[in-house]
């Protein structure tokens, strides 16, 4: 990403953010509230766009895109995760990990699913409805939903904000694994000084600009840094 600039109105969400992501890196975006982060992983990810600056996604430069193209990088090399889930409730387990192939007109490959399923924990529940499982159990569902177009990043927005502290640390586990021994690229945003201790590299933003990182921080050094950032 360069040269990062979103306004609305007077206001510059994004203020000039320059960021590179190497493949395999998982980043956390950490941040005061209303510092851009939001803003920043809407732009990265193609779901907005930025009044000026570029993103490249390899060798693609996303906001050279129309919104044809957008669809159809948020569709094929893109995986989203947030925090409400956002799983059809009238869909199990096995048709809402494999919506994305279905929209996309992809073949739905069963031992994929399998693979997906398993690798985060759900073989046994591809039947049931998303109502019937935990929510560790539905944040997992969309990290499988996520992950089966194998997309080049995951971006996930507050993934274990509804959760409670063990299922989130189990999911944040289970993020972390997917990054050493899938070698996904994953960009999350968090408040959680504990949550982005599973990354690599955390990305500090204030007032829409870079604030700082941190590689490999505890927990304890990310919220030091937050604190000085002014976050309550
Ligand atoms: N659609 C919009 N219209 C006007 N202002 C917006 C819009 N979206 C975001 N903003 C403003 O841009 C700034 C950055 O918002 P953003 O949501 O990116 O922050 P954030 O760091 O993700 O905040 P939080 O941690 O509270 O989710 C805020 O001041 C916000 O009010």
């Amino acid at each position: 990403m360069e040269e990062l600039h979103k306004t609305y109105g007077k206001m510059a969400a994004l203020a000039g953010v320059t960021l590179e992501i190497a493949d395999g890196e998982f980043v956390a975006m950490m941040g005061p509230s209303g510092s851009g982060k939001s803003t920043l992983l809407h732009c990265a990810a193609g779901l907005d766009t930025p009044s000026s600056g570029r993103v490249f996604l390899g060798g693609v430069e996303v906001t050279a895109l129309d919104e044809p193209g957008l669809a159809a990088l948020r569709r094929e090399r893109i995986g989203f995760v947030f925090q409400a889930y956002n799983l059809l409730q009238a869909l199990d387990v096995a048709d809402n990990i494999t919506l994305p192939l279905r929209l996309a007109g992809r073949p739905v490959d069963e031992a994929k699913l399998m693979a997906i399923a398993a690798r985060v924990g759900l073989g046994s529940r591809l039947g049931h409805r998303p109502a019937e499982l935990s929510g560790g159990q539905q944040q997992r569902v969309a990290l499988a939903r996520a992950l089966i177009t194998d997309p080049e990043v995951v971006f996930a927005d507050e993934p274990t904000g509804a959760l409670d502290t063990r299922t989130a640390r189990e999911v944040l586990t289970l993020l972390r694994e997917l990054v050493d021994e899938a070698g996904q690229t994953l960009v999350m945003v968090t408040h959680d000084p504990v949550a982005a201790s599973y990354a690599h590299r955390v990305v500090f933003l204030a007032d829409g600009h870079l604030a700082g990182e941190a590689l490999r921080p505890t927990p304890e050094q990310v919220a030091e840094r937050m604190t000085q950032l002014g976050a309550s």
